[in-house]
């Protein structure tokens, strides 16, 4: 365990979630954000250096939401306020007959979240760790009477060892909007998508299984999801990431819940 997760794992706002056998999760009530998910002491998530729990900004890396908007937002924080705003733990930890460990957290609309958003929503957040996978599931209640429009993005920023040599497997022929492309909607041809430069795109109706392959330990991370057909695909690319999320060796692969 190096000084960064060490931190993260001490911050007075962190839930672990152990499984024994050095397999473990973090999650920081900031965001509900899983800042460590360890397979037998292997890291899977990447966390920027430049991410400092001061409680006034979001933490860059692990897994965060971007909610109730995606990127650039005229009325409240990039991405949301969902990653910036402290959650809490409703259940658990607790150790189920399995050995398996389980975790849910929530987050109440308050008068922060009012501020930028008129809507009085409630999200619910279930961690389950596994020996060899963790399962998230994600529930928002609307308390308003009237109809509530929003996204939802789990991004799950995946530590690698070279991106240059990360595979993503299952994306072939779905449309996907690039959004460094003026917006523009293509299609994508390749079998095996690979990360070469700048990316930040919106895939749609894409399969339930996707593959990320040669992550970490060059091994396979098999993507599952229920209920939610897009993926957003960012990564900075080494210029952009020097400057805030220190790595260019990293691959973002973003899960967007789509309303
Ligand atoms: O650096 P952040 O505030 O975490 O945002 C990083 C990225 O978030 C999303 O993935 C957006 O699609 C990108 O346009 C944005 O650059």
């Amino acid at each position: 365990m190096d000084r960064r997760d060490s931190w993260f794992v001490k911050s007075k706002h962190a839930v672990v979630l152990d499984r024994g056998n050095y397999t473990s999760c973090t999650v920081n009530l900031l965001g509900a954000t899983v800042t460590s998910w360890r397979i037998n002491d292997k890291e899977m998530l990447f966390l920027s250096r430049e991410s400092h729990f001061t409680g006034l900004s979001h933490i860059a890396g692990g897994i965060q939401f971007a909610f109730p908007i995606l990127g650039d937002w005229e009325f409240g924080p990039k991405n949301g306020f969902a990653r910036k705003t402290l959650w809490k733990l409703v259940g658990g930890p607790e150790k189920l007959h399995s050995g398996d460990v389980c975790a849910t957290f929530s987050l109440m609309y308050n008068p922060y979240t009012l501020s930028f958003w008129n809507f009085k929503f409630e999200l619910f957040y279930k961690v389950t760790l596994y020996e060899k996978k963790i399962d998230f599931q994600i529930t928002v209640v609307n308390w308003d009477t009237y109809p509530m429009e929003f996204v939802i993005v789990q991004r799950c920023l995946w530590r690698v060892n070279d991106v240059t040599k990360c595979k993503i497997k299952g994306l072939k022929n779905c449309k996907y909007k690039d959004f460094l492309r003026n917006g523009l909607t293509f299609q994508e041809e390749r079998e095996d998508v690979m990360v070469t430069e700048k990316l930040d795109r919106v895939y749609s109706r894409t399969p339930n299984k996707l593959v990320l392959k040669n992550t970490v330990d060059g091994g396979s991370l098999n993507l599952l999801r229920r209920n939610s057909r897009d993926v957003l695909l960012w990564n900075p690319w080494i210029g952009d990431s020097l400057k805030g999320m220190d790595l260019g060796n990293s691959c973002y692969l973003t899960i967007l819940v789509s309303r």
